[in-house]
């Protein structure tokens, strides 16, 4: 299950994202927001990291104007690693290096097209499990 929310600068990208992940069988939960009508990214971005790190969602994506204040918002929740990506390389090193379980993208910033290649490369990239990795992130949870 995807954690997927925005705020109104989200808003059209998210139901694309969302689109993309009903046209590819990945179910979804959808914390919001429900309209362009202007609101607070933190209310959204803390509502879909709740639920990643409580289990109840394997991984979410977040995505506000920027992606950087739901991105700072989603990684004010303990267990939380969001990545802001603008790129698939970046998504694919998030994923490979630092496990990242949320991904952030600003909609202002990418387009559909590589928007959607990114959240392709970041759902289907595995964790490399390599040791080094492993305690760089576990580092992270000490903080
Ligand atoms: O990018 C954002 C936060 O980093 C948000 O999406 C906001 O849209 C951005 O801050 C602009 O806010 P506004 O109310 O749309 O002017």
């Amino acid at each position: 299950m995807i954690a997927i929310a925005s705020d109104h600068g989200g808003y059209d990208l998210k139901e694309k994202v969302k689109k993309y992940l009903e046209e590819n069988n990945i179910p979804f939960q959808d914390f919001g927001c429900d309209s362009k009508a202007s609101c607070d990214y933190p209310v959204f971005g803390h509502a879909a990291a709740k639920a990643v790190a409580a289990g109840t969602c394997e991984k979410g994506i977040v995505i506000c104007t920027t992606g950087i204040g739901i991105s700072i918002s989603a990684n004010k929740v303990k267990g939380i690693r969001c990545a802001l990506c603008s790129e698939p390389l970046s998504a694919k090193m998030t994923r490979l290096h630092n496990d990242a379980n949320m991904l952030a993208m600003g909609a202002g910033i990418v387009g559909e097209n590589l928007a959607l290649e990114i959240v392709e490369t970041f759902l289907n990239t595995p964790f490399s499990g390599e040791e080094r990795h492993s305690r760089r992130i576990s580092l992270i949870e000490e903080i």
